[in-house]
């Protein structure tokens, strides 16, 4: 059996992240910090012995920076980048550049989570006539209108993020190629989520850290036999458990 190996990242801290505020498809970069987180992250990858053949990540420049430092630290930037809408994070509404500890002040901590978490639940949408409907942003002009987003749960991301996994990269890792894949909290929750055949009610409690790889193994089927994270296992857990708690109030 040869194992075939995935590597997941979650882009480094953004300013929106720094700022606590809620970014969905607001395309925002990265913080000094995240470009830091990034190019840690490639620097542990290389240290690991890990090369790429292939390279995925979203429209939304915080992956695709995190992306371009990680493929600058492994000495790999000339492999191909595919760049796609599917990838980006999941769409937050009209919670869009809000606070979240503000908004949790005002709604409860319960709702924010609920807003956060919850697996069907859809913040407020924005209107098709709001500057923030992608409808408006030329990047996305080729995509069908009806696919275009005004709010999204976890459970509409997994309609767009899985089968772009089943159509277009899976096959990639299932031929042997090496690939890394950059992208965000939620679009990469929902990607765990169908790898691992996670409870709606279990992923509720699952927050990926920024900056951090995550190594997927499988067997010849596609069958994920292990994931691991790569680094201190305490200082992941403990970014994992400060992104659970951006969303409570102060
Ligand atoms: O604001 C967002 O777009 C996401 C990721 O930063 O946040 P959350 O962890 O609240 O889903």
């Amino acid at each position: 059996m040869s194992v075939k190996k995935l590597v997941l990242i979650r882009h480094g801290e953004s300013i929106w992240n720094q700022e606590n505020r809620f970014t969905g498809w607001t395309d925002v970069p990265l913080s000094a910090k995240g470009v830091q987180e990034a190019h840690a992250a490639g620097q542990l990858l290389k240290a690991e012995g890990f090369q790429f053949d292939y390279a995925y990540t979203s429209v939304l420049k915080r992956a695709i920076s995190t992306l371009w430092a990680v493929l600058e630290e492994t000495d790999l930037q000339w492999i191909p980048v595919e760049k796609d809408w599917r990838l980006n994070e999941r769409h937050y509404g009209a919670l869009q550049g809000l606070n979240k500890a503000e908004t949790a002040e005002k709604f409860g901590d319960e709702q924010v989570k609920l807003w956060r978490r919850g697996f069907a639940i859809t913040p407020p949408a924005l209107t098709p006539e709001d500057p923030r409907f992608p409808g408006h942003d030329s990047r996305y002009a080729t995509v069908p209108a009806s696919q275009l987003p005004a709010t999204e749960s976890l459970a509409i991301t997994i309609e767009r993020v899985i089968p772009y996994w089943l159509e277009t990269i899976r096959p990639r890792v299932e031929s042997g190629e090496k690939v890394i894949i950059a992208a965000h909290g939620n679009s990469l929750r929902a990607l765990v989520k169908y790898l691992d055949d996670i409870s709606e009610e279990a992923i509720l409690e699952l927050n990926i850290p920024t900056g951090v790889p995550l190594v997927y193994e499988f067997d010849d089927q596609m069958k994920p036999v292990r994931h691991y994270y790569l680094g201190n296992a305490d200082e992941i857990a403990a970014k994992a458990a400060a992104v659970a708690n951006q969303g409570k109030a102060k």
